[in-house]
């Protein structure tokens, strides 16, 4: 729906989702902007996250994925997954670049890993992050070639997807999910 304070979609679509989309869905991954336009809540610590959360699985949605968040510092932004029984957050390094195609990317590995592992949160999302990072960093590091210094164009960030189907099929990561409910 959008990103950074801006929506993608026309803003008359968010009552549709808001309303009648979102009561309908088992999983949802929105970002942060994102839920909180679909809660009317704000998220500005970790307490809040989970009021949203909450309001969320309220409407029914079973499976509640914040991709990233503001939540943590310069160098980290915050992922959580929730249920109504169980919430997990994850840190992930940042990098000094903006992605496009990164959510898509999240809502697709979540999906397969969700089937893939029962239901478990914790394991998927944990293998989401470890191959969004590698994909993430290689776009990255790659596009830093050309660019030594300052910002990147958009253009030279689209993700390095096909390079890293390994890393798609195996993902290997340290970071880990820690449970705060
Ligand atoms: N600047 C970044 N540095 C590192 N990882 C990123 C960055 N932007 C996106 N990602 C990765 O992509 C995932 C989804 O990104 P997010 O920003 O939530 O999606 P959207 O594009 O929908 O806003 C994040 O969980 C993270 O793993
Ligand atoms: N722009 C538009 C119009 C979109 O529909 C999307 C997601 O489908 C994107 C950009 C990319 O979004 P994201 O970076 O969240 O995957």
């Amino acid at each position: 729906m959008g990103d950074n304070g801006k929506m993608y979609v026309p803003e008359d679509i968010l009552p549709v989702y808001r309303d009648n989309v979102i009561p309908l869905a088992d999983i949802i991954t929105p970002n942060q902007f994102e839920a909180e336009l679909l809660t009317g809540l704000k998220m500005t610590n970790l307490k809040e996250a989970l009021n949203i959360t909450e309001a969320l699985h309220q409407k029914g949605v079973k499976t509640v994925v914040i991709s990233s968040s503001e939540l943590g510092d310069d160098t980290t932004m915050i992922g959580i997954a929730s249920t109504p029984n169980e919430c997990y957050k994850i840190e992930i390094p940042k990098v000094d670049a903006c992605c496009t195609g990164t959510g898509d990317l999240f809502a697709a590995l979540f999906l397969a890993w969700h089937y893939k592992t029962k239901n478990d949160v914790k394991l998927s999302l944990e293998n989401t992050i470890a191959t969004l990072q590698t994909i993430v960093q290689d776009t990255y590091r790659k596009a830093r070639v050309s660019v030594t210094s300052g910002e990147i164009p958009p253009a030279l960030m689209e993700l390095q997807l096909i390079q890293n189907k390994a890393a798609v099929e195996n993902p290997t990561s340290n970071i880990k999910a820690i449970k705060i409910k």
